[in-house]
């Protein structure tokens, strides 16, 4: 098949890591799509075997296929989502044939964009209170970040702010100083009875539970200001109860904020002073417009001709023009605190530019669909078995894909390769040698070393492991877990030297976990403002960092695309990067897992097929995975839709990338895909219905250009349309 020049043999293996032809990156994108067609529907000639009763799978070896086959348990049946019959067979293919070329990408001479990250000036230098500056200190804080020089002066002045500035610049200390200060220095004394006087809207409740927790750190200077959160998740009784005692500063999601001020006689806003809307443009991004506007609205009502007096403050590393909006209604006459640029205007704030931090490094990894899950388990292995580089954050398009790998990573990889598992039991095992009680030869397990590696084992799941240096710690987070498991997750994460957390979106914003070394996508960010956050997580206050991106071959226009916001990535050699699968985990090991990459990565991958055609609950798990990861594919919005293109995936090989050996078919992709479809018109279908009703509720018999708001999208004359091509397919 094309793309198949450059082959080499490796271990009987044959391979195909060959590169496209170095020309303009534009001609081998058009002959690749080519390609990634034909991969997805070979030639009829192509070999076919038992075990790939579609045309669709690629070419077996005989050798490959009756290895893997030949010891592999089958598939129990009746399990859900079981395909019929002739669909349950088999699917085994070599990881090394029959992949897409990898291209060649030219180096970018785009430069990056950074900002400074700390001025010359201390926060003594500001008109804080001394007890709040000299708290500071304690802290260890003495200089300011360009954007805390820049914004807390126009703060503490009294003017609304918008607040750009590259991730991990400081920007919850510029917000929350002044308001510490002009709270601190109110005179009478705040009183728990003066109820909510700083409103913190945040997306996540990780975040709110992180900004909540450095007012509880600064407020020490001034106790008799009391911080609070909402967040969703929490009793609700146990946060109107803290309400109902009074909280002066208050920081929540908005949604909860929204349903307690519904729900709630004792939340009240009538005495906001500060509205702080930090990630503005996430908040919107994840449909929170209204819970914002209605927040916003509830202020008004509740404090008829406050404007001027309530100071508003929004932030995020990147504004959508959506944010320009929303400020262009909360904001009056704001400073414009843009701190890439000398000299800010609003216009430039919404610009294509990304700032990212100076010492982050970004980097992207081509590899065929096939190879993502053994590459992903070998780069882990590379970075986090030693080092000072062992703690790494992973984004999944989904909870399913979070948990399926979590899971999977915890089983197989936690301690790759290792012999012996325990350091105590080959201590133990040293001493009886030296005693003379046992030969040091090979299966001299006993008893109490096999009961030491299960209580071990226990230890590991329930994450007490953590500090060891021969164990790999896996955690996960993301929206559907507890909202004590989110917390306790988070946490120990943030505390710990090292460990991977498996995660979507929802650690994508805003989250400071110190000592987070890389940032990894397995699935790339829909948008270059969603991967500035997410490599955000590290770097942070002039660390180092480095952020990886997996790409699928076609996918490799997505670097251009970064580059066109000032991003420019390096590319990881994937081969460099397999061959850590030939070294054990435990580094006193000197016993190899395998001779060649080829042979480490198909035996690592033969390992996880075989878990999951003997493990129902695996099996389960990765079907999910691949299911909601084929769902997610297809709903990548439509600016980068060219470039995840839905129709060139290969669906068997992404199902191989999940360690699965059945078809697609059985898989259920299509109907995922056609279920997404549907899903999506109905969705749209009832938010054009809400839409009008909403506007018949406000408008009563208005006419419809009188009842149109700012934030109309004109949808409402779209069922008069209807109703007229309705009657008109009638007449006819
Ligand atoms: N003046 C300072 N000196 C040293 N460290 C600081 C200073 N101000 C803030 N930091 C530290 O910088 C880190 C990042 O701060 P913060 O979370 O506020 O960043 P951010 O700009 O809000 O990031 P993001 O855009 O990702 O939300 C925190 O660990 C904080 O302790």
């Amino acid at each position: 098949m094309s793309g198949d020049g450059g082959q080499g043999t490796a271990g009987g293996i044959v391979l195909n890591l060959s590169r496209g032809p170095a020309g303009g990156r534009q001609s081998y994108f058009q002959s690749h799509h080519k390609r990634e067609a034909e991969d997805a529907f070979p030639p009829k000639k192509r070999p076919k075997t038992a075990h790939a009763p579609e045309a669709k799978q690629d070419a077996v070896t005989p050798a490959d296929a009756g290895r893997e086959t030949d010891h592999s348990p089958k598939p129990s049946a009746g399990n859900e989502g079981d395909a019929p019959n002739e669909e349950k067979k088999e699917i085994v293919t070599s990881l090394f044939t029959g992949n897409p070329a990898i291209p060649f990408i030219p180096k970018s001479d785009v430069t990056k964009l950074s900002e400074k990250v700390f001025s010359e000036e201390s926060f003594s230098s500001l008109d804080l209170a001394p007890q709040i500056v000299s708290n500071l200190e304690k802290l260890g804080f003495t200089s300011m970040t360009s954007v805390q020089q820049q914004a807390i002066p126009s703060i503490l002045g009294g003017k609304d702010t918008l607040v750009k500035s590259q991730t991990g610049s400081g920007k919850t200390l510029t917000y929350a100083l002044p308001i510490l200060h002009s709270l601190m220095m109110q005179v009478p004394r705040v009183q728990r009875s003066d109820g909510v006087l700083a409103l913190v809207v945040v997306p996540t409740r990780e975040l709110a539970l992180q900004s909540y927790q450095w007012f509880e750190k600064l407020h020490k200077s001034c106790v008799w200001v009391v911080p609070g959160y909402l967040i969703g998740g929490e009793k609700k009784k146990a946060e109107k109860a803290r309400l109902r005692r009074g909280i002066n500063i208050l920081v929540g999601t908005p949604g909860r904020l929204i349903d307690h001020l519904h729900s709630t006689r004792s939340l009240s806003l009538a005495s906001v002073r500060f509205l702080v809307i930090d990630e503005a443009d996430r908040l919107l991004d994840m449909g929170y417009e209204r819970s914002i506007t209605s927040i916003i609205e509830t202020l008004h009502e509740q404090q008829p001709g406050a404007i001027s007096s309530r100071q508003t403050i929004m932030l995020s590393a990147t504004l959508s023009a959506g944010v320009e909006k929303l400020a262009g209604m909360s904001l009056v006459e704001p400073k414009v605190v843009d701190v890439s640029c000398e000299d800010s205007t609003e216009s430039q704030l919404t610009s294509e530019a990304l700032a990212t931090p100076a010492n982050l490094s970004h980097h992207y990894l081509l590899v065929p669909a096939k190879l993502r899950l053994v590459t992903l388990a070998a780069f882990i292995l590379s970075k986090c078995k030693c080092g000072d580089e062992r703690k790494m954050i992973i984004f999944f398009a989904t909870q399913d894909m979070v948990d399926y790998h979590t899971a999977l990573f915890s089983k197989v990889l936690s301690r790759y390769g290792q012999e012996v598992k325990s350091k105590t039991s080959l201590l133990r095992r040293a001493e009886k040698v030296l005693a003379g009680e046992e030969d040091d030869g090979e299966g001299s397990h006993d008893e109490e070393d096999v009961e030491e590696e299960e209580e071990e084992e226990e230890e590991l799941e329930q994450g007490k492991s953590r500090e060891r240096p021969d164990v790999i710690l896996f955690q996960k987070l993301h929206g559907s877990m507890t909202q004590q498991d989110r917390s306790a997750v988070f946490k120990s994460f943030k505390d710990a030297a090292a460990g991977v957390l498996m995660c979507t979106d929802v650690a994508s914003r805003g989250l400071d976990m110190p000592k987070v070394r890389w940032i990894v996508q397995f699935s790339a960010a829909c948008t270059a403002a969603d991967y500035v956050h997410r490599v955000g997580r590290t770097a942070r206050v002039n660390a180092l960092g480095s952020a990886l991106v997996f790409l699928a071959p076609a996918e490799a226009p997505y670097i251009q695309m970064l580059e066109s916001h000032k991003i420019t990535l390096k590319e990881i050699n994937m081969q460099g990067v397999l061959r850590n699968l030939m070294l054990p985990l435990d580094p006193n090991s000197r016993k190899p897992v395998a001779n060649t990459m080829e042979e480490a990565a198909t035996k690592l991958q033969l390992q996880i097929e075989k878990l999951l055609l003997s493990d129902s609950g695996f099996r389960d798990l990765a079907r999910k995975a691949y299911v909601s990861f084929v769902r997610s594919y297809a709903s990548y919005p439509k600016e980068v839709r060219e470039m995840f293109n839905f129709k060139a995936l290969h669906l068997g090989h992404y199902a191989k990338s999940m360690g699965l050996r059945d078809s697609p078919a059985a898989l259920g992709a299509g109907a995922a895909f056609r279920a997404k479809k549907e899903m999506k018109e109905r969705r749209e279908k009832k938010e054009k219905k809400r839409k009008i009703q909403v506007m018949n509720q406000r408008c009563g018999n208005l006419p419809k250009t009188a009842s149109m708001s700012e934030f109309d999208s004109g949808l409402d004359s779209m069922p008069k349309n209807k109703t007229k091509t309705k009657t008109k397919k009638k007449i006819k």
